[in-house]
């Protein structure tokens, strides 16, 4: 059908891009015309579909980008981002950027390419994280003054197989409630040896790497005779790549620029 979304997804054959090609197989108002991976996967020729675990979608997993598609989902490692984003400005193709991990001049190649191209960024494409994202700053602006003081402290846990510590999400929990403290915030990540006392401005992050998690941020507002632990946990994958598939969707009329899923979830 022409006015299906042609949808190219990187990093096919990962934990994350088999789940965006399931769901996007069952969505009839997609066209999958890419499964993108590594030119070394050992995958490369099989179909996506079987890959995925769904049946064959006649989609072979290739290294080469399409001539053509409507978005890019990219879920891919670091190391991929650079060639992912600029295929994605060589062909104009909007792209959701999902892939942790990015260094300081990786995300600064984001902002020059979305002079070009619309593209969503998120460390984390779910609505239940980025709701609760939007609730932490709100408790932050709250109770930054309260009494005795308010020490925050952000807790993730993954699965095993997790390569980049912390989270994206975490390092994201982290700065938007730094944007609601008074003063200077210091970052501190683990703790051990003779740390003295816990100062006012801290913001400390634990990464948990426990079997196959599939990822869980726990934010902890501690403070003198109680506290509020705002939980957020996934049960499985598809709550990021169904939120990738509206990212991919949303861009679709969009203008050339920089948006996350705030934008996208209307937050
Ligand atoms: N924004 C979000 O909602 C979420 C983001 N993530 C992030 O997505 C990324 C992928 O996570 P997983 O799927 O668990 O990892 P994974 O390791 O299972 O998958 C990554 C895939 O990228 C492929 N890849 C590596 N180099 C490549 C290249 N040069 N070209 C094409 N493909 C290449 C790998 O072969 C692999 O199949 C991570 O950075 C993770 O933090 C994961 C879940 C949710
Ligand atoms: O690697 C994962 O699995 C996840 N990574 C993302 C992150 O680093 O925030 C999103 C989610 O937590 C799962």
């Amino acid at each position: 059908m022409s006015n299906q979304l042609q949808l190219a997804v990187h990093g096919a054959a990962g934990r994350m891009g088999q789940r965006v090609v399931a769901l996007a197989a069952e969505d009839s108002d997609i066209e999958i015309v890419a499964a993108i991976e590594h030119s070394e996967n050992r995958l490369l020729g099989n179909d996506a579909g079987l890959i995925a675990g769904i049946s064959a979608l006649d989609i072979s997993l290739t290294d080469a980008w399409p001539n053509y598609a409507a978005v890019v989902i990219d879920f891919s490692l670091p190391v991929a981002a650079d060639g992912c984003i600029a295929n994605c400005v060589a062909a104009k193709i909007p792209l959701v950027m999902a892939t942790t991990g990015l260094t300081e001049i990786q995300k600064q190649s984001l902002e020059e390419a979305s002079k070009s191209i619309p593209i969503v960024f998120a460390p984390s494409m779910s609505m239940a994280v980025n709701l609760t994202m939007k609730l932490t700053q709100q408790i932050t602006e709250t109770l930054k003054g309260v009494p005795g003081g308010l020490d925050i402290e952000i807790l993730e846990r993954h699965h095993r197989f997790k390569a980049d510590a912390p989270s994206g999400t975490a390092i994201k929990f982290g700065e938007l409630i730094a944007e609601k403290m008074d003063g200077d915030v210091k970052h501190v990540h683990g703790r051990e040896g003779e740390t003295g006392q816990r100062t006012r401005g801290e913001i400390g992050y634990h990464a948990i790497r426990v079997g196959d998690n599939p990822g869980e941020h726990t934010i902890v507002f501690g403070m003198m005779g109680e506290r509020i632990e705002m939980n957020v946990a996934a049960s499985n994958r598809d709550c990021y790549a169904s939120g990738a598939i509206v990212a991919a969707k949303w861009l679709q009329d969009k203008p050339a620029g920089l948006y996350n899923m705030f934008d996208v979830l209307g937050l």
